[in-house]
């Protein structure tokens, strides 16, 4: 009987629900997009994220076109693939606030210049971006090339090896760069691979992704009672407690007054600046962007978080396409050896010469961009002149970066990798955005350009690359690859 009456009282409401749609159903449904079920919307007909999702975006574009709408359960959601309604987005100074699925990351990243908004995240952006500066960037050269000559190291028993997994080396190498410039400590994960540091990142972030990509670790419950709350805590504990020691001083074992580390003392480097130590000079002046510690931390660890995979699976990308293309990889070499050749240590304007290098990364973001989706939340009705669709207020609104930089019109021959389209103006200002644009475009992309140039540029010049030809990139919050990449590598003389 009960049953009898739950059941009518479900019906009532999806027949209230059909005849009766609310203003945002209402509106959407003059967006073009799949037909939607009640209730589950078309989780079972769209595939948002994983490996299969390229082929059914594709597909879904075909159909809709290059701007169309999704029901994610109750959510509505803005698919776009066209640059013109992007740069209506991404150049807004209001639409600013990200979209629901970065909400994960909150307990991670708290206040941090990624997922805050409004007027603190304008007033953070003002105060950080200085620390940026190119001078600034010029002292992390040595600490780049440093962990690129562990990494050379690291990998050196490969030779002559089956194809090795690559990213596990990278990621490290990666992490050691991060960790010293973002708040002076050398970390050593790359000769400490299992210390509890780097160990619980890499769970963290994979976690976080496995979540992010299941919506029944979405809900509180199931989420708790499968330990992963609990999991999830542990491995927070672990993470902030780097950032607080440094902070508290109880680190600066490692990074001295001038903020030089035994290693740098080693090489005669005098003074350097890690950017927790500029946040930190900040505060002690009473800047209004950071009040406490608590601020500096949740920047380190944004810092940390978005500094680290991306740079990772960029490299990781690179590397496999320049061994996947011989040619290329050969140009770059002869770029490469003639600048550095006989350098005991490069400068920031020794990298800035290499533009076939700086093409070949961009080409390889082209391809495999780290961050293939971003979103926004329209905080307001939003009207996209392009497709002349009017965007109600609460829609979730993605940009599919990975699919706008495969469209053919932008870019011809899409799929192949071709460094040298770089040399041609691009087409639209909005078809290449890696890095995002507007105003909350990617505040370390310079960094993270010069971390890539100097550890690609190390890497091809002491081996030769040779790639597995298979992998199958993953479009998750970031690009994951399923099945490698796997490389093996020989000398060069
Ligand atoms: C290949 C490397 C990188 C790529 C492809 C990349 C890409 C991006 C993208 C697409 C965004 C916009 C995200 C969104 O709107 O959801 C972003 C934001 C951001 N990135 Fe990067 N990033 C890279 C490296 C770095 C590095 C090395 C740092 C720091 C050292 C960094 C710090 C940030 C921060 C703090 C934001 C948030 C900016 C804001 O909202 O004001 N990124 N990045």
């Amino acid at each position: 009987m009960d049953f009898l009456l739950y059941l009518s009282a479900i019906l009532g409401a999806l027949l209230i629900w059909l005849l009766f749609p609310d203003r945002k159903s209402r509106m959407a449904r003059k967006i073009p997009g799949p037909k939607a079920w009640p209730i589950v919307g078309n989780i079972f007909n769209f595939v948002v994220m994983g490996p299969k999702a390229p082929e059914n975006w594709k597909e879904s574009m075909k159909i809709y076109g290059n701007t169309f709408r999704v029901w994610l359960g109750p959510q509505l959601h803005l698919f776009l693939v066209d640059p013109d309604d992007i740069q209506m987005i991404l150049s807004s100074q209001s639409l600013i606030t990200k979209s629901w699925s970065y909400n994960d990351l909150v307990p991670w990243l708290g206040s941090g210049l990624l997922i805050s908004t409004g007027k603190l995240w304008q007033m953070r952006r003002k105060a950080i971006t200085p620390t940026f500066h190119f001078k600034i960037l010029d002292e992390f050269v040595p600490i780049f090339y440093k962990c690129s000559k562990t990494l050379v190291d690291c990998i050196k028993d490969k030779v002559g090896q089956e194809p090795f997994h690559l990213t596990e080396y990278i990621s490290n190498c990666a992490l050691d760069a991060i960790a010293e410039t973002a708040m002076g400590t050398e970390l050593k994960a790359q000769t400490n691979p299992d210390s509890e540091y780097p160990t619980s990142l890499f769970r963290m972030t994979s976690a976080l992704m496995e979540k992010i990509a299941n919506p029944l670790l979405g809900m509180e419950p199931v989420y708790t009672l499968s330990g992963r709350r609990k999991e999830e805590s542990d491995l927070l504990k672990i993470l902030f407690s780097l950032p607080r020691e440094v902070i508290k001083g109880k680190r600066y074992s490692k990074v001295n007054q001038n903020g030089t580390t035994p290693s740098d003392e080693a090489l005669g480097i005098k003074k350097r600046t890690a950017f927790l130590q500029l946040l930190l000079e900040m505060k002690e002046k009473n800047a209004p962007a950071f009040q406490t510690d608590g601020d500096v931390q949740d920047e380190v660890i944004t810092f940390m978080f978005e500094g680290h995979d991306t740079t990772t699976m960029s490299l990781t990308f690179t590397t496999w396409l320049l061994g996947m293309h011989p040619d290329v990889q050969e140009e770059l070499y002869q770029e490469v050896s003639s600048i550095l050749q006989d350098k005991e240590e490069p400068s920031m304007e020794d990298y800035n010469k290499m533009v076939y290098l700086e093409r070949v990364i961009k080409e390889s973001l082209r391809l495999y961009p780290s961050v293939p989706i971003i979103g926004r939340e329209a905080i307001e009705d939003v009207f996209l002149p392009s497709s002349g669709f009017l965007i109600p207020k609460g829609t979730q609104i993605t940009m599919a970066i990975y699919a706008l930089h495969r469209r053919e019109d932008l870019f011809p021959d899409a799929e192949k990798f071709n460094p040298d389209r770089f040399l041609e103006p691009q087409k639209h200002p909005y078809a290449y955005i890696p890095f995002s644009a507007g105003p909350r475009n990617c505040i370390g992309q310079k960094f993270a350009m010069l971390d890539m140039k100097v550890i690609i540029s190390n890497l091809v010049l002491h081996y030769k690359i040779k790639s597995k030809k298979d992998i199958l990139p993953s479009p998750e919050m970031l690009l994951r690859c399923e099945n490698g990449p796997y490389i093996s590598i020989t000398p060069r003389n």
